[in-house]
C-alpha cells in the first residue's frame, strides 16, 4: 500500500485554485466539498479510530479488519485531489472544518475578538490513565489559537511558539469549553492567549506567537 504523498492525484484541480502563498492562495470556505455525506464519513473514521484504540483483536480478525481497509483504501485513490481541492479544512459546517487530523470541535462563537468552541477529546486521543494526550490538548489550541489569529489580522498565520500550561487532567469524551484570543499584536506578531476548561475546572491554559505571513510567504 502506496501512501497518499506517493500516489498520483486521480482528479483535475482547478489552477486558479493553486498556491501561491500562505497556507493557500485564499483561505476557502466551503459546505459543499465532498458532498453531503462527508461528515458522517469523517465521523466513521473517527468511530474506527476510537475502537483501533481499545481494541484488542484475534489474529484472524486482525486479517479480516486489514482486507476491508485495503478495499476502503482503494476506493479513495480513485478520488484523491491536491490539499488547497479537498474538502478537509474547508467544510465550516462540520466539526473542526472537516479536518479529521483535529480533534472535534465545534464553533460558538468566532470573530476578531476571539474563538469560543466546545472541543471534545474522544477515545482515540487518550493519553494513559483515562485522560487526554497533552499533544492533542495543544492541536486543539494550535488551530484555535490560529484562527484566533486569523479572524483579528484578516490573514494567515503561522505559530511562532505555542506553551501549554496543563493545570489539571483532561477528560475524553466530554465536552470541554476551549477559547482563544488575541491579547495583544506587534507589526505581525500576534500574542494569543487560550483557556480550555471542564466545567468550572480549569484543564489547560495557552499562550502563543502567531506571526502573519507576508504577501508570498509559505
Ligand atoms: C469560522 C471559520 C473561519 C475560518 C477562518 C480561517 C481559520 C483558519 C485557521 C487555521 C489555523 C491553523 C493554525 C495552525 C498554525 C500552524 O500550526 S503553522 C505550523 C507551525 N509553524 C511553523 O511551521 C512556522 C515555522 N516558522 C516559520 O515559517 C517562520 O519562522 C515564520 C513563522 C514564518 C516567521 O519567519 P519570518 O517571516 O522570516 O519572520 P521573522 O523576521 O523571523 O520573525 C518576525 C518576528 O517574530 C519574531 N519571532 C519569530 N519566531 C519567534 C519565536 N519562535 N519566538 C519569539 N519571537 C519570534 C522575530 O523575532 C521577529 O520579531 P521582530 O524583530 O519583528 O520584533
Amino acid at each position: 500500500m502506496t501512501g497518499a504523498s506517493e500516489q498520483a492525484q486521480s482528479v483535475q484541480t482547478d489552477d486558479a485554485a493553486q498556491h501561491t502563498g500562505g497556507f493557500r492562495a485564499s483561505f476557502d470556505v466551503t459546505t459543499e466539498r465532498g458532498g453531503q455525506s462527508y461528515g458522517e464519513m469523517v465521523e466513521q473514521v473517527r468511530t474506527f479510530m476510537d475502537k483501533v484504540r481499545y481494541a484488542s483483536p484475534t489474529p484472524d480478525l486482525a486479517d479480516e479488519v486489514i482486507d476491508d481497509l485495503k478495499k476502503l483504501n482503494a476506493k479513495l485513490d480513485t478520488m484523491l485531489v491536491d490539499e488547497w481541492t479537498s474538502p478537509s479544512g474547508t467544510r465550516i459546517d462540520l466539526p473542526s472544518r472537516g479536518n479529521i487530523t483535529l480533534p472535534p470541535y465545534e464553533i460558538l462563537d468566532g470573530g476578531p475578538e476571539g474563538v469560543e468552541a466546545t472541543v471534545t477529546f474522544r477515545r482515540f486521543h487518550l493519553g494513559g490513565n483515562g485522560v487526554a494526550h497533552g499533544g492533542h490538548v495543544a492541536i486543539a489550541f494550535d488551530d484555535l489559537g490560529g484562527m484566533a489569529a486569523a479572524l483579528k489580522l484578516g490573514g494567515v498565520a503561522r505559530t511562532g511558539y505555542l506553551t501549554v500550561h496543563y493545570r489539571s487532567l483532561t477528560p475524553l469524551e466530554t465536552p470541554l469549553a476551549i477559547r482563544t484570543w488575541v491579547e495583544r499584536f506587534e507589526g505581525r506578531k500576534y500574542f494569543v492567549r487560550g483557556t480550555l476548561y471542564d466545567g468550572d475546572r480549569l484543564c489547560a491554559e495557552m499562550e502563543a506567537l502567531f506571526i502573519a505571513l507576508k504577501p508570498g510567504q509559505a
